[in-house]
Formats: structure tokens, sequence, C-alpha cells
């Protein structure tokens, strides 16, 4: 008997990770530009003063900062914040993904912080081969100062520095640039980007420029929100010189944004101009005065792309390229309540400042129809104010119902233009619906103005009112009718007489694009009889709806041409009315069309030369 093999138990491992592959990947492929190491090297510092304001509650204000120096071969930034000893130098600095900002012994909270992932220095290695850390302790004030180098392939070392290193707490952080990152490391770079990132940070920061001695704050004056100001009028002036300032145009308005419970404050900028529907604008969001993107979309819904942003949160959470936000509960609920914020502006204009409104629909009409699509609240706030092409010119809604109590709407632009002056000289009221959006909306109106009648109008429901001509007359143009039928039959058409206003309009060209589409299917059905495309496409056959040229026995050029007795100036006479009809319509043309148009003009033309001559 053989006895049964017992495995060896699992040999546990360790993964064997490659540093110099970890640190080029963290650095380098994390963050979408050099520029940030400047916001990673800000952003510890600001965190170091965070802890020390909390180690030591009764310091003044702006008691700790920041100072940034660079000269051209260094980049140094210099804090006072809470430090750190030996053992936190290996412990945080040295261990890559360990943060202080997580550990749970501490009396800050984890939100008190911008950083939490623990990889931000890494991002001093798109600059700069080696980091330079000198740092003394807050909280063990006997600790030696100590001195870390980390380098690029992931090696470092540390060493205690002698009593008179560093006498005071805090952290200088120095890098010494490679050759090919000059270009985000000269001081003049160096201090845009500090104005870039922390020109909102709440602790004092400045920069100087060690080689022509001039020094600036970073963050002067707090965020202009943040700022009193003697009126209203001169802080809403502010806020929209700030919105100039930073998006680059003067706002049509600015709201001012404020959700104490996140400790978010900021301005939405209205925009000038008009912005193509669902072209959606970043927003600036601000983490504890952080710049973290330019380019946020996920603050607002979709349906706010007439306005940007400019916010500075407390307790949103950055990922860890600091570049977006995380999709959690606080994100959602903050946007829920900036959407409010913006309904509130739009109702505001709505009630109580008309030439606001005129402005804003102005040039944001279509942002607007496709909120009120959705939004109820919207509809019925705006509805009436919104602007819509109608046989009595760009009109809104409000004022074209008071003048037609039955309002027609068509589906199509093409309809629209077939049918418009028809229907107004008949006393109609049309509204093109053919817009994304219109048909729908004035299908609405009768929910906020209950007197109104909305009805679809299709050029078939028109045709049938239109009058028809008395026997006589029809049976005069019965051969000129035929004629025509049989010239314009590769189009599908019928012909018919009629009479209508305006007499100015000779022929009206009934056609929709549902049976341009189906005539297609028909013919090419036709094309393919027995094969198994013919049978597919003859399988959905339906009647095929032609299309109707009407001509207008009113309009003396139609009058003339039902008289014509030669045959071929008659089938041209036929050509050019439905050639003329067509281009009214405004549709695209077919091939055919546009080679019909041209013959029958140059057979006309050479027929009334040959007369003349
Ligand atoms: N200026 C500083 N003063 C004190 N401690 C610092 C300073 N800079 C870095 N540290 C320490 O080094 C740790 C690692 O810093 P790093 O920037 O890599 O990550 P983080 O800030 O914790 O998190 P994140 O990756 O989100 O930025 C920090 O948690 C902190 O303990």
């Amino acid at each position: 008997m053989t006895q049964p093999v017992t495995p060896a138990p699992a040999a546990d491992r360790t993964f064997q990770v490659d540093l110099r592959g970890l640190v080029d990947l963290l650095s380098h492929h994390l963050y979408s530009s050099p520029r940030v190491y400047l916001r990673e090297l800000l952003q510890n510092a600001v965190d170091a003063l965070t802890a020390r304001h909390t180690l030591e509650p009764d310091a003044p204000a702006g008691a700790f900062g920041v100072r940034l120096y660079a000269d051209g071969s260094a980049v140094r930034v210099e804090d006072d914040g809470v430090g750190l000893t030996e053992a936190d130098v290996h412990t945080f600095l040295a261990t890559i993904g360990r943060s202080s900002k997580r550990a749970e012994q501490l009396a800050e909270k984890r939100g008190d912080f911008i950083g939490q992932f623990g990889i931000g220095l890494l991002s001093c290695f798109l600059v700069a081969d080696e980091i330079h850390v000198v740092s003394r302790s807050a909280r063990t004030p006997g600790a030696p100062a100590v001195e870390w180098r980390g380098r690029g392939d992931g090696s470092y070392t540390v060493r205690t520095l002698p009593a008179g290193a560093r006498t005071r707490p805090g952290t200088t952080v120095t890098l010494t640039p490679r050759a090919d990152a000059g270009e985000w490391t000269r001081p003049a770079q160096v201090h845009a980007l500090a104005r870039h990132f922390g020109s909102l940070l709440r602790h004092p920061v400045t920069f100087s420029d060690v080689l022509d001695g001039t020094g600036a704050p970073v963050n002067p004056e707090p965020a202009p929100w943040a700022r009193t100001y003697p009126t209203p009028g001169a802080r809403s002036r502010a806020l929209a010189a700030y919105g100039a300032e930073v998006f680059g145009f003067t706002p049509l308005d600015t709201i001012e944004l404020d959700l104490p419970a996140v400790g978010l404050k900021g301005i939405a900028c209205v925009l000038p101009d008009t912005v193509p529907a669902g072209r959606r604008h970043g927003h600036r969001v601000h983490v504890k005065g952080m710049l973290l993107s330019e380019q946020a979309e996920e603050i607002l819904p979709e349906w706010a792309f007439f306005v940007r942003c400019v916010i500075d949160a407390e307790s949103l959470r950055p990922t860890a390229s600091r570049e977006s936000l995380y999709e959690d509960d606080t994100l959602a609920a903050v946007r829920e309540a900036l959407a409010e914020r913006l309904r509130a502006w739009i109702a505001r204009a709505a009630a109580s400042d008309p030439d606001l409104l005129g402005r804003f629909l102005q040039v944001h009409h279509l942002a607007v129809k496709s909120l009120a699509v959705h939004d109820d609240e919207i509809l019925r706030m705006l509805l009436p104010w919104l602007p819509f092409e109608t046989t009595d010119g760009h009109t809104t809604l409000d004022e074209f119902a008071r003048t037609h109590r039955t309002v027609l709407v068509t589906s199509s632009v093409e309809e629209f233009r077939q049918i418009a002056a028809i229907a107004s000289a008949a006393g109609l009221g049309v509204v093109n619906g053919g817009y994304t959006y219109d048909r729908e909306l004035v299908h609405r109106l009768p929910e906020i103005r209950p007197e109104a009648t909305v009805a679809d109008l299709d050029p078939a429901t028109l045709t049938a009112h239109l009058d028809p001509v008395d026997r006589e007359t029809e049976l005069a143009a019965a051969p000129y009718l035929a004629l025509a039928r049989d010239t314009l039959a590769v189009f599908d058409c019928d012909v018919a007489l009629r009479t209508f206003q305006p007499a100015s309009a000779p022929a009206l060209l009934m056609d929709s694009r549902e049976a341009r589409h189906e005539r297609t299917r028909s013919r090419l059905a036709r094309e393919q009889e027995g094969g198994l495309w013919g049978d597919i496409l003859g399988a959905l056959r339906q009647e095929a709806p032609r299309a109707q040229l009407i001509l207008n026995q009113l309009n003396p050029l139609v009058r003339a041409a039902v008289a014509i007795e030669e045959p071929e100036l008659a089938r041209t006479s036929a050509e050019a009315l439905y050639g003329q009809a067509a281009m009214l319509s405004r549709r695209p043309l077919r091939p055919a069309e546009s080679s019909l148009i041209n013959r029958s003009f140059l057979d006309l033309l050479a027929h009334a030369l040959r007369k003349d001559s």
C-alpha cells in the first residue's frame, strides 16, 4: 500500500519590490505635469503647520508660516510646522505609502490634512534626483535635528545633526533640480507656481528670489469672499473682478456659494457667451485653500454648463493624483446643494430682475431648455420667457400664446419652413418644434398656461385645409397637371392645384423626412428585386408616401404656366416650380434635384432669349 503524500506546507513569501521602478511609476505616471512638485511641497508644509497649531493651540493665527526660496540652482521650502524626529523620518519619509496623517493616535483628525496617501513627496523626483530634508520635531522638543537624503533609485541616508544645526522646530526641503527641469524651478516660475497653487492658503506663505534679493507674499490677502467690503455693491464688484482674473472673462453675473456643512465657499461666474450644449467646463477646486484642480467637472451637474466656479472646501477628498475628487456621498451632496443654489439664482432673476433674466436667456436659452425638460420647477419659472422660432418671428412662448389660442407645432425645421408662410397667411400660429427640446417644451405649455391649447401640425393636415379650385379651373388645368406629374414622377411627387395665401407663393412642396426615407427604401427594394436584400426590404414595404407639389391658383405665374401649350416649355416650367419650392423648404437637395434646377433655369433662360431675339 502506498502512503498518501502530505503536501509540504506552503512557505509564506513577501512580494519583492523594485524600488527604482516603483518610484518611477509613482513619480512619473501619477501626475499630469512636473510642476505639481511645488504643490506637494507646499501641501506638506501646510499640513505640518496644521499639526503644529493643534499641538500649540494658543499660538496666534499667523505665528507659523512657510518660506520658499529659489536661486536657479536650488529650490528650498522651509516651514515652521510640526517637524520630524529621526524615528518619524524612518517611518514616514522613508516608507512609501506611509503617512503620518493617517496615524490613529493623532489629536488632529485625518480630515484636517490635505495629504493622506504617503506618496506626495515622490513627485519631487519629477524635477530632482535627490530630496534633501532637514527637520526638528516640535512634538519631541529634546530630539536633535535630523537630516534625510532620499534618492530616485530608492536609497536614502539619515543622520542626526549637531545641536546648533536647526534650532527652531520645522522642516526644510531642498531640491537640486536636474538640468532638464530648469523650466519648473527657475525663480520666476517657482513664484508663479506658488501663487497658482497657494494664493488662497490660510497660513502665511512668502517667496524670495535669492538671486536678486526680492521677496513677496504668495497669499497677501484672504480669499475675496472672506474679505469685508464697505457695501454689497463693492462686494459683488470685487467677486466679479476676481472671476475675471481667474477665468479671463467678465461674468454676466457672479453667484456666491456658501455651504457651511462642508466648509465650502466660492463663486459661480455666469459665462457671458453661449456654450455649445453639453460642453462642460472645468471648475477650480481648492481644498483647504490649496488649488487641486482647474478642470474639475464633478462638482456640478451636467446642465450647469453656463457657469464656471471657484470653490474652496474643507472636507472634499482629493484622489492620490490630487487632480480630481473622490466620488463619495459628500461630493454628491455638494453637487446637489450647488445645483440648488444655481436654481435659486434663476428663480430670483425670474421673479425680480427681468433685465438680468433677459440677458441670461439671450445667451443661455439652450442650456435652460435642456434643464427645463427634466426640471419641473425651472419649466414653471422659465418656460413663458424662453424664445422660440414662430410664424410671428422669434418670440417668447407667453407672448405667442396670447395672440394664438391654439399653438401649432411642427416636428421638424423642414416642415416649419415648408408651411410657415402659408400657415401665417391663413392666420395660424405655428412654432418651429424642430430644434432640440422645442417641441417637447411647447407641448408642456398648458401645464403652466391652462388656457392654451397645443397641437401638432403636419403637412398633410395643412394640405387638407387648403381650398380646392372650382371644377372648371381644375378641368382646364388637367393637361398641364398630367404633364407635370409625368415630369416629376422620378421624384415620386404628385401635383395638385389649390388656392392659398399668400398669392405671392407659387408652389408648396409637401414632403417629410420619413416619407423620403420610405421612398428610398422602396426604390432600393425594387432595385434588389429577387435578392436577399430585396426580400427583406420588400417585406418592410409600406405604401410609399409621395411628396406633393401644390400649385397656387392665386399666383399669376402659376396661372400663366397652366395655360402653356408648348409641351417642352410646360415641362420646364413644372420642373422650375418644383425646384423653387424644394429650395424654399431649405432641406438639402438631392443631386438629381440640383441638376433639375440647373437644367430648368438654363432652359428658361434659353427660351426667354429666343423669344427676345
Ligand atoms: N514638511 C513636512 N513636515 C513634516 N512632515 C513632513 C513634511 N513633509 C513630509 N512629511 C512627512 O512625510 C510623510 C509623507 O509625505 P508625503 O507627501 O509623501 O505623503 P502625505 O502628505 O502623507 O500624503 P499624500 O501622498 O496624500 O501627499 C507625511 O505624512 C509626513 O509625515
